[in-house]
């Protein structure tokens, strides 16, 4: 099987093209791909396939297999790669997601996508929708009790679930000791992806995350997009921030007159390869 190694931010997956191969069981091939010792090593498997509502279809399987509604660090590598490898010549395009339909534009330089921007459609703040077990009308600053110590989150989904928990330092933040008890937390029906935020200014903030299914990455689009969202719903920053992640940086901006949130980064191509399943 063939394969392309691309990274956003340092969140790496394997991307296969559905139009060249076929794989019958993608969950099975995530986990196996996704060993960093015994596969090729990556924090899932993104496919690339046709989509009768838009350019290409997206579809990610993080590296427990699970499939996740949306990706944004692997929303731009699509991006990049069907540019890059000339299956559109547009700089505008649309790829239909397990969140619906995105719109990305793209930035090239010397004939390759450097930089990309893509409209991450409207944040999901009722609890149900999430899904998180809360009520009322938005989960803002609400207490949850994980390891006997009681915090608090913002809940926010882009298409998939995040908490959003604000402290004070990320780089000493005991994530392996407490991000596995949020992404398993009974509150949330669905697992969770947990992004722990540190706010530098209105402007600015730092964040590492636990992601549902995959574990530290270095890097979350839809969870730095979600993170934007919860700043702002605490009011601790402006619609327009730079996030600082472990893996690189991205902007993000929310738009209060369509209620969209948009995120711009850049995406990495690293090598390609054959994959002998064994
Ligand atoms: N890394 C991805 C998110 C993967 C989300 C996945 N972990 C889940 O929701 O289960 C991103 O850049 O948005």
């Amino acid at each position: 099987m063939k394969f392309t190694k691309m990274h956003g931010c340092g969140n790496d997956y394997v991307y296969v093209n559905l139009f060249e191969e076929k794989i019958a069981d993608p969950a099975k091939v995530s986990i196996a791909v996704s060993d960093r010792h015994f596969g090729i090593g990556s924090d899932g498997l993104i496919t690339i396939g046709p989509s009768d509502i838009a350019d290409f279809r997206m579809r990610i399987y993080n590296a427990d297999g699970s499939e996740a509604e949306m990706c944004g660090n692997g929303i731009r590598c699509v991006a990049k790669y069907v540019y890059d490898h000339k299956m559109t010549d547009k700089k505008e395009i649309t790829i239909e997601t397990g969140a619906g339909v995105k719109t990305l534009q793209l930035t090239v330089a010397d004939g390759k996508v450097s930089l990309v921007r893509v409209d991450m459609g409207e944040p999901i703040l009722k609890p149900d929708l999430i899904p998180v077990d809360a009520s009322g009308e938005q989960v803002v600053d609400e207490p949850i009790e994980v390891e006997g110590r009681e915090w608090k989150m913002t809940c926010v989904s882009m298409g998939n679930p995040h908490a959003v928990i604000f402290v004070e330092d990320t780089e000493h933040f005991e994530l392996e000791k407490y991000g596995p008890e949020f992404e398993h937390h009974p509150r949330f029906p669905k697992r969770t992806n947990t992004e722990f935020v540190h706010v530098i200014s209105p402007t600015e903030a730092s964040m590492r995350v636990w992601e549902r299914g995959s574990a530290e990455t270095l890097a979350c689009g839809t969870g730095t997009c979600a993170t934007v969202m919860a700043c702002i719903l605490n009011h601790k920053t402006e619609n327009k921030v730079l996030v600082h992640l472990r893996g690189g940086d991205l902007t993000i901006e929310y738009d209060p007159d369509n209620n969209h949130i948009y995120m711009t980064g850049p995406a990495t191509e690293v090598f390609h390869g054959i994959w002998e399943e064994n």
